[in-house]
């Protein structure tokens, strides 16, 4: 394979704007996405694309039966699949290449601006690119050419993607499903034009554990509240535990595909090193590397640990996952305290895995089976009562937001899901959202868990809902750029999971409980963090202060360490939430 080099694997993107822009006063405004508005929102809810896709999908099905042998079947790998073991599109592929004893060809389209319209980070895209370029080598090994393509307007992906295939004369496109509404909308246009063309699409489910649309109330709705969701979900997979089987690995292509004119070239193209617009800051990309390796054996390996050693302080910040050091222990491992230690955020109590779920590096599947291994189980263990319970309890999670993506894709539109709080009133301080930003906000844990993410690109679980309920609740300010915060720098941003979280900690989207959810942050960082480690990881200026005062310092003891002094009073800030959420649209 040639070596990639900067100016040659360099492909034009665009970055990320500024949040806050000045208006004509002078005063600084938040810049927001486009927000669809009420009537856009329910008109796709009325009719959801991921329908649409399934519809149009049947239509080239009975229409391209008898599609004639071409000179190869291609599999599009999309962001969030990037693994070649258990994965349903790339194993489907590859069989019906053997059938027709062609060549499996694997596509990867680069949409710099699907990255700008969906708030991806440098980072998540540098992770994407060292993936991709381990998938390339590991492929090529199996005679299995991996092509990366740039198309920009993204518009054109559809017609780029079918006339690459139509010059390749495959006879057959494999995709798994991506549940985002512009990705679904783009599918459906491929396989439209697919059709059109007489061209075989198969885009197959793969991402969650049980697809969207299978789970439905006693009244055939779709839920909206999760622990009801959770025990059908339990139910359902212990009556299928077929749809955890793992997918058959890919076929090696005849290496005779090596000397072809068309295809041979496709091994030697570069994977670039990097997107315009997104390319990491030289230390935080050699950190990102270091903390976060790409590859399924990496994935595999933390999910190792994650059931074999216990939790350790010194895996607090930011260090790699893989680090020595951990003793193995059959009775002490994370797994079986996350019950209760999933909460604590001076230890690494969770398994970090979700920047390898979120891209698809490792598989939901993979996973559960893995604590079936564990527990020599014949079932799937998912309740409340104990560690492997709860764990699969969180993966759970992760299907049912992608659920309600799918099923209410309002949320993906800048909307709400409950359309009530559309109108709540949020503050426009450009200072505060600064402040909270950079972790200097005078709320210990809240500044902690920001500048963890900040250097790390991951943050815990708890420290999430804390520093969303405080921007949300303490600071009043719109749940939507906090959303796009943190899709920007976290490694794991995944829209289905973050939005998921925002609405929850806003009080706009699916939780048994109202509007009255407030946290307190300095009861919440005394339970998570009792020693204060955490805290003296992170907000080094309080590294001295002794005590339970580290976890809410007096003015004094702030002006002493040269930490600045809150920003808000809880109390009141707590009781402005109150009022506005009641009455959507009063101050
Ligand atoms: C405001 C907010 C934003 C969030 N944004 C994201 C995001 O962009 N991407 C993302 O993957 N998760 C997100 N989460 C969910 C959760 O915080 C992370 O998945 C978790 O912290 C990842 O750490 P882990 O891999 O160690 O998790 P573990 O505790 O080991 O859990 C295993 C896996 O289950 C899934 N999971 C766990 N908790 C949740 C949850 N609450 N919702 C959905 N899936 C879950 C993840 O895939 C995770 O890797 C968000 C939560 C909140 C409150």
């Amino acid at each position: 394979m040639k070596k990639r080099t900067l100016s040659q694997a360099s492909i034009d993107g665009g970055g990320n704007d500024d949040q806050y822009k000045k208006a004509r006063n002078g005063e600084a405004k938040p810049v927001y996405n486009r927000i669809a508005s009420k009537e856009e929102a329910a008109a796709v809810d009325a009719n959801p694309p991921l329908e649409i896709l399934s519809r149009v999908l049947k239509k080239n099905g009975a229409s391209v039966k008898d599609v004639k042998k071409g000179e190869c079947v291609a599999y599009w790998m999309r962001m969030e699949d990037l693994r070649i073991v258990d994965n349903r599109a790339l194993s489907r592929a590859s069989s019906k290449a053997q059938q027709d004893s062609v060549p499996l060809i694997v596509l990867f389209v680069i949409s710099p601006q699907d990255y700008k319209a969906h708030d991806r980070g440098a980072r998540r895209i540098d992770f994407m690119l060292r993936n991709v370029a381990l998938l390339k080598e590991s492929l090529s090994e199996l005679h299995i050419p991996l092509h990366t393509v740039s198309i920009s307007p993204r518009k054109s992906i559809p017609s780029k993607v079918i006339s690459l295939l139509q010059e390749w004369r495959a006879s057959g496109l494999y995709a798994n499903i991506s549940y985002e509404v512009d990705e679904l909308r783009r599918d459906i246009q491929t396989c439209e034009l697919g059709t059109k063309k007489g061209m075989r699409c198969v885009f197959v489910q793969d991402r969650l554990i049980i697809d969207p649309g299978i789970l439905k109330t006693k009244e055939g709705k779709v839920y909206s509240v999760y622990s009801p969701w959770q025990r059908q979900w339990l139910d359902t997979l212990n009556q299928n535990l077929d749809w955890l089987s793992e997918a058959p690995a890919p076929q090696a292509n005849n290496s005779e595909v090596r000397q072809s004119k068309t295809f041979g070239k496709l091994f030697d193209s570069p994977v670039p090193e990097f997107v315009e617009g997104y390319q990491c800051e030289a230390e935080d990309g050699k950190n990102m590397t270091e903390f976060w390796p790409a590859g399924t054996e990496a994935a595999s390996q933390m999910l190792d640990r994650f059931l074999n050693t216990k939790a350790r302080k010194s895996q607090i910040g930011e260090v790699s996952p893989l680090t020595e050091g951990a003793e193995s222990s059959a009775k002490q491992n994370r797994i079986s305290e996350y019950a209760e230690g999933r909460n604590r955020v001076d230890l690494d109590t969770s398994s970090r895995l979700s920047p390898y779920l979120t891209s698809g590096v490792i598989s939901a599947r993979e996973c559960v089976r893995r604590t079936m291994t564990f527990l020599k189980a014949k079932q799937v263990k998912g309740d409340r009562g104990s560690g492997v319970g709860m764990w699969v309890q969180e993966i759970a999670w992760r299907d049912f937001y992608n659920h309600i993506l799918a099923a209410a894709p309002r949320v993906s539109m800048g909307r709400p899901y409950h359309e009530k709080y559309a109108n709540v009133k949020w503050e426009t301080s450009e200072k505060h959202f600064q402040a909270w930003k950079e972790g200097r906000t005078g709320v210990p844990i809240v500044d902690a868990a920001m500048r963890q993410m900040n250097v790390f690109g991951w943050m815990h679980n708890r420290c999430r809902m804390i520093v969303a309920m405080y921007l949300t609740k303490d600071l009043m300010i719109d749940w939507r750029l906090g959303e796009r915060y943190f899709s920007q720098n976290l490694l794991d941003g995944d829209l289905a999971s973050n939005n998921g979280g925002w609405q929850w900690a806003a009080s706009t989207g699916t939780d048994a409980q109202p509007y009255f959810r407030v946290f307190n942050p300095v009861s919440q960082s005394m339970k998570c963090d009792p020693d204060g480690a955490y805290l003296r990881r992170y907000v080094t200026e309080l590294a001295k202060v002794k005590g339970k005062e580290i976890h809410d310092p007096s003015p004094d003891t702030a002006d002493a360490h040269r930490y600045p002094r809150k920003l808000v009073d809880h109390k009141e800030a707590r009781e402005r939430a109150l009022r506005r959420y009641k009455e959507p649209g009063s101050l």
